[in-house]
């Protein structure tokens, strides 16, 4: 049976969601509807600050719940620095971010069903996070110039090996349906928000179109891709085809013609280097070399199937389809087909096992045209070839890459390819150039006249950079004409392919732009690399033969990137402070903001520390802090770890020291230090610290030095067990040494203390200390011959005295300890769900973890950062008056209409959420008992749950036991979508 949508005789994939009504499976509107908003919360979101990665949406026009970036970062965050199987720490991730309201929003009408998937999927999106990954997804400029929007990419974050498949870049499938496949055909012949151009792939044994999403929907095409698709159990990734280099973009191959026949409008580094595609001469021409195409072609392992199911289908009708992302061929016969009947689980998401995909290798990427498609070639996996795990195939970050998808347009031209600018601008419409580029779009805007755009050979070559192997330009200016000449240096890869393609500079009739191209980069042959020797390395240029500004971290010039014809980043102040100071990309600052490490490294150096604060959290702070950070981060962390090992060398050699003068001036600084400043940040007291080095300054130490309060609060068991020292040495100093010794000590330990004070004390003869209870000192001053009072006691006393000070002086540095309860912590309200509690990465505890979920009122967060401005709209924008619509305002009606109608065995969950409760439930479920909870929730009665419904707030009757099923279901979703997603993924990850 089909899904409900799919029956529907209006296109499935409507304009808007506001009309969908949830099916009881998930279907590729689901996939479609998760996956924007996932990539909204997790690519999104996650930008820097002002410079969103923007996504295209499957359906532009859906409004999304807001989320406040910070909670998303502070998850990722969480991610990064969580030790443990990936499978849990993304688990916990996903845990968390199903706490948050809009989430929770998001997900109220969700069947369990839905709820897992959507789980599922976002575990993909998170994934890509993980310090161990090899990848990201940042901003490319290649098309946008065509496209006239932002587009994203994959890049490589490690150098990757051949046979490595890059199991964090997933995606999830969804059979499209006939009438979904009309729709998509249909949208994408009018001008709707609704695009055909997503990742579409089509299995040539179900003969049936696929619906491809998630982080693998960001692998752009490359006709000489290095990656090919890849079944991987129920989900789709990518095997590598050749070495990929550290900042080189993932390619894949879509198939010959996805950019129209023998993909004529490609834009793809091949094209461009090789003349063809959108960089064709006369890319109209349909009879552009074929020999040509076949070059390319034969460097991926479908074409051969591509290229014979075209010759098989000569009935394909081809008609171009402009679309406001590229130009589409589509095959108009193909509509009229009639698949199978639809199997309605099938439809369920993700890759509902083997039905969904055809084991066999059939699976094509295809937009209802040609069959020819790499990504109709999914390659099991072979069993002589299994795939290699990431990891196996890493290699040490021995180099930093340089070349980025910030890469400066190759060209500003529109080409003679007709381009789709005329098509309605979605609203993230966005352009990234350089700062040169713009520059000269806005000076010659007024210039009617032509120019010329370089089409540059870029260098398919490596990393240390694109800007380290030197292309040089030159600007020559003919008859008002400026062309770009651009002299790429010789690299092993270009000297390799000298023989079979020229890569010469082809300078290219109309438009715009003289520009200066970096080289691109692609997977280096690092033992080449390594025989001929680093190259040298010249600083870009531009047109003008100025200097460029490049990113301080990975080398690449800055770009300017433009969102909705306005420009976000690159010309502003960044760019004159790029001038005099070093300045990051917006990528390296990002990359900062998620693993506090410059780029590309994602996992600190053993024994190195870090410095972050929650306020280091926000993108959007970080936009203009983190490039500093960046910049003094290496040195500091050098010079912290040096200041660290002197200090242990110093205390080693103090221990070691029969010296007790050196003890005891160690232990005074510290016992001073430790006093007043009690650090207050629980990551300090953990141990996260202040990565300020530590020097030694002569003369004694200020209670309030930052360094020394970064000692402390760096090793607070130093202190201890220098108490521990100064013990000993008193006891030394009591039992072995001369009493002028002591006094020596006791007048460094006490104040000084004037005659006329020693006389006062005489006279009051006041206790100073319980101890004197038992009369000695009093009998001392009254003889008179008033000493130290260390001196007038016994020995015993003098010990126990010193040690109940060490014993205060401990269990105050215990205090500090974070494990130490402070009950006022504990009930901190939070406004958001999201939870810290840094303990509970290394030690999850149950209570813990629910105190901190349930800590405060969940609220939706009107209160999103500045970013949320240009985002999607919430719901709560459209449907105000809605019961359902949640304001900070209100929390309580906020947290009863999130909170989940329960089934009688979790009703006191309901709205008295009980921190116990909920982590009975979270964890339990964990070990099995989820089915019976499952099986409870069931069969509990429904009129009970009325009656826990007419308990709560009238205003949000309607809406609910909606919202309520969608809480309960999120509670208790775990069991069921980890068991599923991860069964084959463990093995993988
Ligand atoms: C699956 S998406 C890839 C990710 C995409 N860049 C984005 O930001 O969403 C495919 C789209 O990327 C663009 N694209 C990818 N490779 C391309 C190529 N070689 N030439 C032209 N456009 C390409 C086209 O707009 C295409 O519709």
């Amino acid at each position: 049976m089909a899904p409900a949508s799919s029956s529907s005789s209006t296109p499935v994939l409507q304009t808007g969601t506001q009309s969908w009504r949830p099916t009881k499976i998930m279907n590729v509107h689901d996939l479609s509807k998760d996956d924007d908003f996932l990539s909204h919360l997790l690519v999104e979101k996650l930008g820097t600050g002002t410079v969103p990665l923007v996504v295209h949406k499957m359906d532009s026009s859906s409004k999304l719940p807001k989320t406040d970036a910070n909670d998303l970062m502070r998850i990722v965050r969480r991610l990064v620095v969580t030790k443990g199987p990936l499978h849990q720490v993304v688990r916990s991730a996903v845990d968390e971010l199903l706490t948050f309201p809009a989430v929770r929003y998001y997900l109220r009408s969700y069947t369990q069903k839905q709820i897992n998937a959507f789980a599922t999927h976002a575990s993909r999106y998170f994934e890509l996070y993980s310090p161990s990954g090899v990848i990201e997804i940042a901003h490319t400029s290649r098309y946008s110039h065509h496209t006239g929007k932002s587009e994203l990419c994959v890049l490589a974050t490690r150098p990757l090996a051949p046979g490595t498949v890059i199991t964090e870049l997933k995606g999830s499938m969804a059979n499209l349906t006939d009438e979904e496949d009309k729709a998509l055909k249909r949208a994408g012949m009018v001008d709707s928000d609704i695009r055909r151009d997503f990742s579409v792939i089509h299995s040539k044994s179900m003969k049936k179109n696929h619906l491809f999403l998630g982080p693998a929907r960001f692998v752009n095409h490359d006709c000489d891709n290095n990656v090919e698709l890849f079944r991987e159990g129920r989900y789709i990734t990518f095997r590598v085809l050749r070495p990929i280099a550290v900042g080189e973009e993932i390619t894949a191959h879509y198939g010959d013609g996805y950019f129209g026949k023998r993909n004529r409008h490609c834009l793809c580094e091949t094209c461009e280097k090789n003349g063809r595609g959108g960089y064709a001469p006369t890319p109209q021409d349909d009879n552009v070399s074929s020999s040509s195409d076949s070059d390319s072609d034969s460097d991926t392992s479908s074409s051969s199937d591509a290229d014979s199911d075209v010759e098989e289908k000569p009935e394909v009708n081809l008609n171009e389809r402009r679309t406001r992302r590229g130009v589409y061929a589509i095959n108009a016969s193909k509509d009229e087909e009639s698949d199978e009947s639809e199997n309605e689980d099938d439809n369920t998401v993700p890759l509902a096992g083997a039905k969904d995909i055809p084991t066999d290798p059939e699976l094509e990427g295809s937009v209802d045209i040609d069959a020819s498609s790499d990504l109709t070639s999914l390659p099991t996996d072979e069993p002589n070839s299994p795939p290699r795990s990431v990891s196996s195939a890493l290699t040490p970050l021995s180099e930093r890459g340089s070349s980025s998808s910030l890469t400066p347009l190759s060209s500003l031209s529109t080409g003679s390819v007709t381009r789709s600018s005329s098509r309605k601008s979605t609203p993230f419409q966005s352009i990234i150039t350089t700062r040169h580029q713009s520059r000269q779009v806005t000076l010659q805007t007024s210039r009617e006249g032509s120019s010329l755009s370089a089409s540059v050979t870029p260098l398919r070559r490596s990393t240390r950079a694109s800007s380290s192997l030197g292309s040089s330009s030159k600007v020559t200016s003919t008859k008002g004409k400026e062309k770009a000449v651009v002299t790429p240096a010789s690299t092993p890869a270009s000297l390799r392919r000298s023989e079979k393609e020229k890569e010469d500079v082809s300078v290219k009739k109309e438009e715009v732009e003289a520009r200066v191209l970096r080289a691109r980069p692609s997977g280096s042959d690092r033992t080449e690399t390594a025989k001929e020797g680093p190259p040298k390395k010249e600083s870009p240029r531009g047109p003008d033969g100025k200097l460029l500004p490049v990113c301080a971290t990975c080398g690449n010039v800055l770009p300017v990137i433009v969102v909705d014809h306005k420009v976000v980043w690159g010309l502003g102040p960044e760019s004159k402070k790029g001038k005099k100071h070093k300045q990051d990309c917006p990528r390296c600052i990002r990359h900062f903001a998620i693993y506090q490490q410059p780029w590309p490294v994602r996992t600190p150096a053993p024994g190195s520390v870090i410095s972050w604060t929650p306020r280091d959290l926000t993108p959007a702070d970080n936009a203009s802090k983190s490039s500093k950070k960046v910049l003094k981060y290496l040195k500091r962390q050098a010079q912290a770890e040096e200041a660290t090992t002197l200090k242990k060398r110093q205390r080693e050699e103090t221990d070691d020291s029969p010296r007790p003068s050196k003890k005891m001036k160690v232990s005074e600084k510290i016992v001073i230090k430790v006093k007043p400043n009690t650090p207050t940040n629980p990551s300090q007291r953990r141990g996260v610290v202040d990565d300020q080095p530590v020097k030694r300054k002569r003369g004694r130490p200020r209670l309030s030095s930052p360094r020394i309060r970064s000692k402390v609060q760096v090793e607070p068991e130093v202190v201890i067990k220098i108490e521990e020292e100064s013990v000993e040495a008193s006891f030394k100093r009591n039992f072995s040494q001369p009493r002028a010794t002591n006094g020596r000590f006791g007048r460094k330990d006490k104040p000084q203390r004037r005659s006329s004070d020693i006389v006062a004390s005489m006279l009051t003869k006041s206790p100073k200390s319980p101890k004197n209870g038992s009369g000695k000192r009093a009998d001392d001053h009254s003889r008179g011959t008033w000493t130290s009072p260390r001196r007038k006691r016994g020995n015993d006393e003098d010990i126990e005295e010193i040690e109940d000070d060490r014993r205060t002086k401990i269990s105050r540095t215990e205090s500090d300890d974070p494990d130490t309860p402070k009950p006022h912590q504990k009930v901190m309200p939070r406004r958001t769900s999201g939870f810290k509690g840094g303990s509970l990465l290394s030690n999850p505890n149950p209570l813990r973890f629910a105190l901190h979920a349930w800590a405060g009122p969940v609220v939706l967060d009107e209160s999103s950062s500045e970013d949320d401005s240009s985002a999607p709209d919430t719901p709560e924008d459209v449907l105000s008056p809605a019961p359902e619509i949640l304001t900070v305002e209100d929390d309580e009606l906020s947290a009863s209409a999130l909170l989940p109608a329960p089934p009688s065995l979790h009703a006191p969950l309901i709205y008295k959420p009980s921190p116990f409760a909920f982590s009975k439930r979270r964890w339990v479920a964990l070990s099995g008992l989820p089915e019976r909870l499952a099986s409870a929730r069931k069969q509990a009665p429904k009129d009970e749950r009325q009656d826990d419904d007419d308990d709560d707030v009238d205003s949000c009757e309607g809406d609910k036991t909606e919202a309520s099923d969608a809480q309960s279901k999120t509670a208790s979703y775990s069991s069921r979508w980890t068991a599923k997603s991860f069964q084959g993924e463990n093995d993988v990850s």
